[in-house]
């Protein structure tokens, strides 16, 4: 299976929420584990976009959300309204359980209290699971193969775009990563950010029992990608070794916070 391409049907058929989570995002006992560090890594670099550097406005779209609300955890204090989306329904409907208070929605609050913990008072995590539901004001399906990925809705240009992992699964090469980040810069609004996690150095992921394609990137290809659909990167930071081999043969992973060019 290794290199073909994972299509988005399949994502539809096989794509299971509850393994996916189970793997990627179950804080283990004994602390300091691969998973716990990739996902700290995560949670310390939107801290530090939102939190501390003071990326904010009005409204805020997540693209290619899959089943998680750990990408909302910093900005939810940042923007007015955010919007969460995906291409399967059953990624929508894991966010939705989340939202509703759904007895059986997967248990964030370990990586609420390591957000609130970076926010200096640990204690706050159940106000921050409620600014969080109120926050996530639609969950929308996505796209990023559309021109518009939120086809067929027309939705105002936002002050920030927010990708994890989600591109290099999309996309079946290099000509459609490109694309995907125009589509998704086009959202944008001129002067607004977009802000990427990529997992590089890899060509598949696991979750549950199934493998699926992701697409070999390396941090300059990311670059070049990023600059050409019209953004000037700000900053952005390598994690080198971060997945264990159990679940994916990616190398490492890359935060990168980009600005719109402004046309003149
Ligand atoms: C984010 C995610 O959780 C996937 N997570 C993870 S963990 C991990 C660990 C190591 C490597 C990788 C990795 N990845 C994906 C990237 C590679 C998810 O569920 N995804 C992303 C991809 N997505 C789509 C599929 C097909 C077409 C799409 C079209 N538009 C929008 C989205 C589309 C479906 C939902």
């Amino acid at each position: 299976m290794e290199g073909d391409f994972t299509g988005k049907d399949v994502y539809g058929k096989h794509f299971s929420p509850k393994d996916y989570l189970k793997m990627y995002y179950s804080f283990s006992k004994e602390d300091g584990s691969q998973e716990d560090a990739l996902l700290n890594f995560y949670l310390q670099k939107f801290h530090k976009t939102f939190t501390v550097d003071g990326v904010k406005g009005d409204t805020l779209i997540d693209i290619g959300s899959g089943p998680t609300i750990y990408q909302f955890l910093s900005s939810c204090g940042s923007f007015r309204e955010i919007i969460a989306t995906d291409y399967t329904d059953q990624n929508r409907e894991e966010i939705k359980r989340w939202l509703k208070k759904d007895p059986d929605a997967f248990d964030w609050s370990q990586a609420l209290k390591y957000v609130c913990e970076l926010e200096g008072d640990r204690e706050k995590w159940v106000e921050k699971g409620e600014k969080v539901r109120s926050t996530i004001r639609r969950v929308l399906k996505c796209d990023v193969t559309q021109v518009n990925p939120l086809a067929p809705l027309v939705v105002a240009q936002a002050s920030c775009v927010t990708s994890a992992l989600c591109l290099e699964a999309a996309c079946k090469d290099l000509t459609a990563y490109h694309a995907a980040l125009r589509n998704i810069g086009s959202l944008v609004k001129p002067g607004g950010h977009l802000v990427l996690l990529v997992a590089l150095g890899g060509n598949f992921y696991m979750a549950g029992e199934q493998m699926f394609f992701c697409l070999y990137l390396e941090k300059e290809t990311v670059d070049s990608a990023v600059t050409e659909a019209g953004f000037d990167i700000l900053w952005s930071e390598e994690a080198k070794n971060s997945y264990s081999p159990t679940y994916s043969d990616c190398k490492n992973v890359y935060f990168l916070v980009a600005q719109k060019r402004i046309k003149v």
